[in-house]
């Protein structure tokens, strides 16, 4: 399946009004095949987060306001007191989905607290106002992904060699992506840029999304294992990293795919500027530092059973964590929505966020 440049396929659409349903590329298939999934029920919708044919923080919440909106269909000719039961059920359902990425829980935190604003609704109005929210979560997604391309857009110069981890583009996000939108937006540019991705054991989101995206916009990809990440610096072929987050602490600690941790420390050995992009729907300020943020275990079968087939022997032991925590000291500076943070600094990230609306 190709696409042409100009109408890269949309994560994730809703289809209908409050009956409706939601319709998302089955990211576990990608790059081979194709497929879209329609999720009509709200253990659908997790399923699908959980087993991640929906992946990356911001399209981790937007699917989940939408499953919200799934989830409570059922209720909508129930009384009040029950639909406000059901939404309480189905929100805490969908947060068990998946622990790492904050977006989720901003994302049902921010339906809840409208929920609580319309007690004067029929459920059905209820409903009406949590899908026009849904679809204002995934707009401001969108809009996030265009403003952190264009803040983002000058770290990277013509001729650079930009190193990237997991996928942090249109597949994760509602838009351009995060790090990707970066990159998309300093080649529309005209510059010329030769990224790198990380193939992103054990899952591969690197090799399978991260350059199917890329080829699909045009933009020149070569695709290394993991391990060849510091040859590759050393080579001078890297002269810039940047890469998504799924939760960034107050003090600019920040959570992503497992590997980031080592890429950053390469990136310090060689005097190379590590950035992170992400929306300011990716920090979670409650937490002083990264050490809090839970990390997600997964599955011993993905290491061992990657895609199928068995890669070591039945009964060894597997640690399988999903993210790790890069230290705020090690990122040159985050891009988000609403700005450049640099240094990394807890002042920095509060000023940062204070700016207010999207750029
Ligand atoms: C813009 S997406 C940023 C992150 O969510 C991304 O880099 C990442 O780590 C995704 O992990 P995944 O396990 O594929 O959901």
């Amino acid at each position: 399946m190709t696409t042409d440049n100009t109408t890269p396929p949309r994560t994730m659409t809703w289809v209908g009004g409050t009956d409706g349903y939601l319709r998302l590329i089955d990211q576990t298939k990608l790059p081979v095949e194709f497929v879209e999934l329609e999720c009509r029920t709200v253990e659908e919708v997790w399923q699908a987060i959980k087993q991640l044919s929906v992946r990356g923080a911001p399209a981790i919440g937007v699917a989940a306001a939408y499953g919200t909106v799934i989830g409570l269909q059922s209720a909508v000719n129930a009384t009040p007191e029950e639909f406000d039961a059901r939404r309480r059920e189905v929100t805490e359902y969908l947060a068990s989905s998946r622990p790492t990425a904050v977006n989720l829980f901003w994302a049902l935190n921010r339906l809840n607290r409208l929920a609580e604003t319309l007690a004067d609704l029929t459920p059905a109005q209820q409903l009406e106002r949590l899908l026009e929210e849904a679809r204002e979560i995934e707009e401001e997604d969108r809009e996030m992904c265009a403003a952190i391309g264009r803040h983002g857009a000058d770290l990277l110069a013509d001729g650079t060699g930009v190193l990237t981890h997991c996928n942090a583009g249109g597949l994760a996000t509602a838009g351009d992506g995060t790090a990707l939108s970066v990159i998309f937006a300093a080649a529309a540019q005209g510059k010329t840029l030769q990224v790198y991705a990380d193939e992103t054991r054990p899952l591969l989101q690197g090799a399978r999304l991260t350059t199917w995206e890329l080829q699909q916009r045009g933009v020149p990809a070569t695709l290394i294992c993991d391990s060849m990440a510091g040859w590759a610096m050393k080579e001078g072929r890297i002269s810039a990293v940047i890469t998504g987050a799924d939760r960034i602490a107050a003090n600019g600690d920040a959570a992503n795919k497992i590997g980031t941790y080592s890429v950053a420390l390469l990136a310090k050995a060689h005097g190379i500027p590590f950035y992170v992009a992400a929306p300011s729907s990716t920090f979670d300020l409650e937490l002083a530092t990264g050490a809090d943020i839970p990390i997600e275990q997964r599955a011993p079968e993905e290491v061992t059973h990657g895609f199928g087939k068995q890669t070591a022997p039945d009964g060894i032991g597997v640690y399988n964590p999903a993210f790790d925590v890069t230290p705020a000291e090690l990122i040159e500076a985050i891009v988000t929505e609403r700005g450049l943070i640099r240094p990394v600094t807890a002042e920095q990230v509060a000023a940062t966020l204070a700016a207010g609306a999207s750029a």
